[in-house]
């Protein structure tokens, strides 16, 4: 299979050695880290904002791939912005203008990603394919790491590839939940470059990362 980018959830790492943590997973080959910020109101978990992801800025060079599951999103884009964040994805359902939140994203300079959650249809992008970067494909309910793919989302990876192709232009197509060795190649045969991976990245300690970064990828 073609080999995807592999951007590990930091959410499955180990919180109190987090700088340690991104540098390991560097080293280990990821492409980019992955930041799941959560409000404990648009899902139900929270975690960080943008001072931890402005701490952990100075630990790696690799892409920060922050995705936000807060609501109201607007409000926050600047300083996830000058915290470090390269690309910002948000969820349609988190405000009530998307296409201007992405617009915003864009002024601030960074790449702008649409997150769809395993019940929003891939049509959501029909007017906002020409303006974004990234369509992350929830395949489990957004809010905790650790939980089952759900396998429908399959069909919606080929669907938003086939829009994308459609679009011409160069969009990432990552998919985020449940992700293991097995998934991760259902994954790319339907489409996706990019595999946001937490418990199959962090399992057994840094001494695996690599070998599990590996398998992600297929190697
Ligand atoms: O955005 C989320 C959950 O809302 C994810 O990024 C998870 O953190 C992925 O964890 P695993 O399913 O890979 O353990
Ligand atoms: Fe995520």
């Amino acid at each position: 299979m073609a080999q995807p980018l592999i951007s590990p959830s930091i959410l499955s790492a180990d919180f109190a050695r987090l700088g340690e943590e991104v540098r390991a997973i560097d080293e280990a080959g990821a492409d980019w880290v992955h930041v799941d910020v959560m409000d404990g109101h648009f899902v139900p978990n929270i975690t960080i904002g943008p001072a931890v992801v402005k701490a952990l800025r100075r630990h790696t060079e690799k892409p920060f791939d922050v995705h936000l599951m807060i609501s109201p999103v607007d409000l926050y884009l600047e300083e996830f912005a000058e915290a470090g964040a390269d690309i910002i994805t948000v969820h349609p359902e988190a405000g009530p203008h998307v296409h201007r939140t992405v617009q915003a994203i864009k002024g601030l300079g960074k790449k702008a990603g649409i997150s769809l959650n395993p019940a929003t249809p891939a049509k959501m992008l029909d007017y906002l394919i020409d303006e974004i970067d990234l369509v992350l494909v929830m395949s489990v309910n957004p809010g905790f790491g650790g939980q089952s793919f759900i396998s429908s989302q399959l069909r919606k990876i080929e669907a938003v590839r086939k829009m994308i192709e459609k679009s011409g232009r160069d969009i990432h197509l990552e998919v985020d939940g449940g992700v293991n060795a097995e998934t991760a190649r259902l994954c790319v045969d339907a489409g996706a470059d990019v595999l946001v991976a937490g418990s199959a990245t962090f399992k057994g300690g840094p001494d695996r990362y690599a070998a599990n970064i590996a398998a992600l990828k297929g190697r």
